[in-house]
């Protein structure tokens, strides 16, 4: 058995593999100043509570978009599971040829998607990734990681509307009755999702135009089910994107 580890601004998600098959995962709040004790003691509790052993564990491979959590979650795998994880970086072999001006600079995140979509779906590709931010990642004919685009999460976008405007409440996200809202929240609701289901229809039809492709749009991420159901592009919804490109990358790695 395998464990995956995605450090996302929001959560950290953790998958435990037994081949290709996902036995369990869980999701942790992302809290940068949670110390490595604490995080070995969350994830020892979630073993606990489905009787998994820490020796059943053969490997661990870890992507980070939190750089001053990285060292702190290397730490946390040697002290409570005695393994030194693969991390997703410079050095670990992901068999992507990435394009991007500066290699280095592209999303962890973004880089495992990609090799999990390639992989499953085939190349040309858009995956859309509704996570802190809303990430869109072309990949070409080839395979080739070429790049996208970056916005403003649901999430945080909405958070801002309540945290700027007085009269705007926290508002829980789910589709209004119509585009025309006749109440403030009903109003927000349609902002926020038509706003990005119009945001992803529109960025994947200016790729589209721009490489002269058809590439086949995948979605992941907390709200991709939402946005989906709405979008005229988004063709496949994969929630388990990134622990499935997690799972491939350790395999990549460990058997070279
Ligand atoms: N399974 C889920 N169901 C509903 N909302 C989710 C789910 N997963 C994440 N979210 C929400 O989506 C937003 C982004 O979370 P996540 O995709 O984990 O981002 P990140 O990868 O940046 O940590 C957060 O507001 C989170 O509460
Ligand atoms: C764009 C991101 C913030 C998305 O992170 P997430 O929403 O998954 O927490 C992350 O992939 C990142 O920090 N990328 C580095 C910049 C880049 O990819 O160009
Ligand atoms: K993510």
């Amino acid at each position: 058995m395998i464990l995956v580890m995605d450090v996302g601004n929001t959560n950290i998600v953790l998958g435990v593999y037994e081949g290709k098959e996902l036995l369990h995962n869980w999701r942790l709040s992302t809290n940068r100043s949670a110390t490595a004790d604490e995080y070995g003691l969350m994830i020892s509790n979630l073993f606990k509570h489905v009787q998994l052993d820490v020796s059943e564990i053969s490997g661990v491979i870890l992507s980070s978009v939190v750089p001053p959590l990285n060292h702190l979650m290397e730490e946390m795998c040697e002290r409570y599971l005695g393994k030194n994880p693969f991390i997703v970086g410079p050095g670990l072999k992901t068999g992507l040829n990435i394009r991007y001006e500066n290699p280095k600079e592209v999303g962890a995140d973004r880089i495992v998607n990609a090799v999990a979509a390639i992989e499953q779906y085939g190349a040309p590709l858009i995956i859309v990734d509704f996570g802190t931010a809303t990430t869109y990642d072309y990949i070409d004919e080839h395979g080739q990681y070429i790049g996208g685009a970056i916005a403003p999460g649901i999430g945080i976008s909405t958070e801002a509307l309540y945290q700027k405007a007085a009269k705007l409440p926290r508002i829980e996200l789910s589709k209004p009755k119509s585009t025309v809202g006749r109440n403030t929240v009903a109003s927000m609701q349609s902002g926020i999702i038509y706003g990005y289901v119009g945001q992803v229809d529109g960025i994947v039809s200016r790729i589209c135009a721009e490489t002269k492709l058809k590439p086949r749009v995948i979605a992941t991420g907390g709200f991709a089910e939402l946005i989906a159901s709405e979008s005229k592009t988004i063709e496949i919804v994969d929630p388990l994107l990134t622990l499935t490109g997690l799972r491939i990358l350790y395999e990549r790695n460990i058997s070279s």
